[in-house]
């Protein structure tokens, strides 16, 4: 009985953190991209975005981020935690994306990109501590003067997934960024994105080409194109 109540709750929880897309549906010069598409991601869950080349899966993501070119004309409704996106700069919406290229800044060290990611409101020593935490956390302990370029693949990418929830993004948004990782490492890493998603109650999406990652995924499957 106590178990069931504490499951309940647990529910109520991921779903005040829920990311929900109302008829969203995208269109190019008058022809429909994105077919008007509905769906809720609770927050720790992990939908999947498939579709082939072209069919607006990059789309959908910008225009989730804000950040969606004004050729496209999009409709509908996404709101976040309860709060409607629609209008709402990207600074603000508190959503996070990482790509399949890690696009770390070459210029600065791996505790600089980290840095780069927290809000500019936080100073001194609790940036510094926010920084060592998140090099810790991503088993990169010693590691924060080093020259990204320096990295391994699975190193990179893990200073990229740090970076972008050092900005404590309220959704997570991933555009293929296990694509370019070895099998091994990509199942690795795979494993370690979703267990901080879950561990952050962050509703997230992924789009992938890859079966595997819709098999360890737990959230709704979309299709495309
Ligand atoms: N800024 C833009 N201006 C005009 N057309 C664009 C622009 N960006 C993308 N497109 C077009 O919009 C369509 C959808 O592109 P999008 O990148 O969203 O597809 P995708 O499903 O992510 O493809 P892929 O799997 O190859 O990354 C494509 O036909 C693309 O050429």
């Amino acid at each position: 009985m106590r178990a069931k109540a504490m499951e309940e709750a647990e529910s109520g929880r991921n779903r005040a953190h829920r990311l929900e897309l109302s008829g969203v549906g995208i269109s190019l010069h008058g022809r429909v991209l994105v077919p008007p598409l509905s769906l809720a991601i609770d927050g720790g869950r992990v939908a999947v975005l498939m579709g082939p080349s072209g069919s607006g899966k990059s789309s959908l993501l910008a225009h989730l981020c804000g950040t969606l070119d004004p050729v496209f004309d999009a409709v509908g409704r996404v709101t976040l935690r309860g709060v409607d996106l629609d209008g709402l700069p990207p600074e603000q919406r508190r959503v996070g994306i990482l790509f399949q290229d890690d696009l770390l800044f070459p210029h600065l060290s791996v505790a600089e990109n980290l840095a780069f990611g927290l809000p500019a409101a936080l100073r001194g020593a609790g940036r510094r501590e926010a920084v060592e935490r998140a090099l810790d956390d991503a088993d990169l302990g010693g590691l924060g003067g080093r020259d990204p370029a320096t990295l391994s693949g699975g190193q990179r990418a893990r200073v990229a997934l740090m970076r972008t929830l050092l900005a404590e993004p309220a959704a997570l948004l991933l555009d293929e960024p296990f694509s370019k990782l070895d099998v091994a490492l990509r199942s690795r890493f795979r494993a370690w994105v979703f267990d901080h998603a879950r561990k952050r109650r962050l509703p997230t999406l992924l789009v992938t080409h890859d079966p595997m990652d819709g098999a360890e995924a737990d959230g709704p499957v979309i299709e495309l194109g």
